[in-house]
């Protein structure tokens, strides 16, 4: 049985059973995905701050329109390559670039950096 299929008839106790020991083992498969997903965010905020110190250090502006603009292009190329929504993958980046670019403004503002946009 293909677990991408909806059964054609009830299932028995066994089959049911048999369903949800899949479900199980699959759900772990996703939490394992998500706690590497976690640590890889993680470890890419650890990177952002030092961009966000170092910007704030020397006056520079929080946000970079071109760099977001080539990220954008390369992620919705690999989001291609692997069968993944670019549109998904788009949403997904500015989703975590939006929260980078307010930790920035933070740090700037937290060590009296003039504040840029
Ligand atoms: C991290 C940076 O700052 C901002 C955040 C980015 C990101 O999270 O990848 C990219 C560009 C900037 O708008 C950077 O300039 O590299």
């Amino acid at each position: 049985m293909d677990v991408n299929e909806p059964a054609a008839a009830a299932p028995n106790s066994e089959e049911t059973a048999w369903a949800l020991r899949q479900l199980e083992n699959i759900r772990e498969s996703i939490d394992n995905v998500d706690a590497a997903l976690i640590h890889l965010l993680a470890e890419r905020f650890k990177f952002t701050q030092q961009v966000g110190r170092l910007k704030a250090r020397h006056g520079l502006p929080a946000a970079d329109l071109d760099r977001e603009a080539r990220q954008i292009k390369r992620l919705r190329g690999l989001a291609e390559e692997a069968h993944l929504d670019p549109e998904f993958a788009e949403k997904f980046l500015g989703f975590i670039v939006a929260e980078v670019i307010h930790h920035h403004v933070k740090i700037a503002n937290d060590t009296g950096a003039i504040p840029t946009p």
